[in-house]
C-alpha cells in the first residue's frame, strides 16, 4: 500500500476508535507513541469482534463460524464482514474492516501475534457462550476471562513487547484478569436493566436464584428489598478483584502506561459505590457524575493516590451497608474491611 493508504488506514482506525468510545479514546492517546497503534488497533478489533457476539440477528451457526475465524480474517487484506444487522451498533465498522486490517498489517509483528492470539482466544470463547448460559459463578467468572481478562492478559503482552514495561508483565496472566474482571463486573451490574430489555442476562443463576425464580421479577417495585439483596450480592462478588488490581497497578513503571491502566480502574470503583444499595439501578442505567470522572482523572496519578481513592470509596460503601433489611449485611461489611486491609 502506498503511503497515502497506509495512513488513511491509520486516520480511519483512530476515526472508529474516537466513535465507538468518545473518553476511552481519550485515554488511548495519553499512551507513548510505541503503544498508541497497537493499543488502539487491539480496541477497534475486540470492537469488531464484540459486534459479531452481540449481533443478535445472526443465525448461530455462522456467528459461530465467524467468532473463531475473526483471528485469521483480522490478516486478510480487504476483508470486510457485511452480514451484520441493520441496526447494530458498530456495523459500519465491520462494512469497511479493510482499514483496520490495513493498518494492523503495517505494525510490529511481534503485536500483530499478540493480538491475533488474544482475538483468537476471545473468539473460542464467545462462541463457547453461544450455546451455554452463565449459571454458576464459575462460569460468570470463565465467560469474564473471555471477554475482558484476556483484554488485561493482552495489554499486559504488549506493554511488555514495547519495553516501556519489564518483560515481567507477559506472564502476569492472573493480576491482568482481574484487571478485566473488575471492569466487566462493574459494567454488568450497572447495565442490568438495559441488558434485560435486551433479552440478555449476564448475572448468574448461582446468585439471583437465592433472591428470586426469574431475573424479571428484580424490576418489580414490591421486590426491592429482594432486588437490593441480589444487586449488592454481585458488588460483593466483584470486589474480590480489588486487591490484585491494586498490585497489578503498583507493578507499573511507565507513566502514561499507568494513567492508561488506572483511570478505567477508578471509574469502576466510583461506578460500584454508586450502583451498591441503590434502588435506581432498576428504574434507569445509573452513570458517575462527569464532573467527578474529571476529578478521578486528573488525580489517578500514582498507586498510592489510586489506592487512596479505592480506600475512599470502600469507606463510602461500608456507610451505603446500611440495610437491616438485606440478608448479606455482615458479609459485605466483614468483605469491605478484608478488602481494605488487604490494599
Ligand atoms: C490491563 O487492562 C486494561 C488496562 C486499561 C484499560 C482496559 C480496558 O478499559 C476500557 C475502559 C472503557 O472502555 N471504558 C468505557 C466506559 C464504559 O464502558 O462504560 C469508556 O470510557 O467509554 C474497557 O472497559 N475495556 C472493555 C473491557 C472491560 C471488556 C476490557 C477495554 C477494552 C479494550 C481495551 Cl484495549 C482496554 C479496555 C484494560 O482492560 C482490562
Amino acid at each position: 500500500a502506498n503511503g497515502k493508504t497506509a495512513s488513511e488506514a491509520r486516520f480511519r482506525s483512530y476515526d472508529y476508535l474516537n466513535r465507538t468510545s468518545r473518553s476511552f479514546a481519550a485515554v488511548i492517546k495519553e499512551l507513548d507513541e510505541e503503544l498508541m497503534d497497537p493499543v488502539c488497533l487491539f480496541y477497534v478489533i475486540l470492537r469488531g469482534l464484540d459486534t459479531v457476539e452481540d449481533d443478535m440477528t445472526l443465525p448461530l451457526d455462522l456467528k459461530v463460524a465467524q467468532l473463531r475465524s475473526f483471528h485469521e480474517d483480522i490478516y486478510k487484506e480487504g476483508w470486510t464482514f457485511t452480514k451484520s444487522g441493520p441496526n447494530e451498533k458498530d456495523r459500519d465498522l465491520l462494512v469497511h474492516f479493510n482499514y483496520v486490517i490495513e493498518h494492523f498489517l503495517s505494525i510490529n509483528p511481534v503485536y500483530q501475534t499478540v493480538i491475533a492470539d488474544i482475538t483468537r482466544r476471545m473468539g473460542y470463547g464467545m462462541a463457547e457462550f453461544c450455546t451455554r448460559r452463565v449459571a454458576t459463578v464459575e462460569d460468570y467468572n470463565l465467560y469474564c476471562h473471555y471477554v475482558a481478562g484476556l483484554v488485561g492478559v493482552g495489554l499486559s503482552k504488549l506493554f511488555a513487547a514495547s519495553k516501556l514495561e519489564g518483560e515481567v508483565f507477559s506472564q502476569m496472566d492472573d493480576l491482568s484478569n482481574s484487571m478485566g474482571l473488575f471492569l466487566q463486573k462493574t459494567n454488568i451490574i450497572r447495565d442490568f436493566l438495559e441488558d434485560h430489555l435486551e433479552g440478555r442476562l449476564f448475572w448468574p443463576r448461582e446468585i439471583w436464584s437465592e433472591y428470586c425464580n426469574d431475573p424479571e421479577e428484580l424490576c418489580a417495585d414490591q421486590n426491592l428489598d429482594k432486588a437490593l439483596a441480589c444487586l449488592n450480592h454481585m458488588c460483593m462478588n466483584a470486589l474480590e478483584h480489588i486487591p490484585d488490581a491494586i498490585e497489578y497497578m503498583s507493578r507499573i513503571r511507565n507513566q502514561s502506561v499507568f494513567n492508561f491502566c488506572a483511570i478505567p480502574q477508578v471509574m469502576a470503583i466510583s461506578t460500584i459505590t454508586l450502583v451498591f444499595n441503590n434502588p435506581e439501578v432498576f428504574k434507569r442505567n445509573v452513570k458517575i457524575r462527569k464532573g467527578l470522572a474529571c476529578k478521578l482523572i486528573m488525580e489517578a496519578q500514582n498507586v498510592d493516590v489510586v489506592r487512596a481513592i479505592f480506600l475512599e470509596f470502600l469507606n463510602e460503601m461500608a456507610r451505603k451497608n446500611n440495610n437491616a433489611r438485606d440478608p448479606n449485611y455482615v458479609r459485605i461489611s466483614t468483605l469491605i474491611a478484608q478488602v481494605r486491609w488487604r490494599l
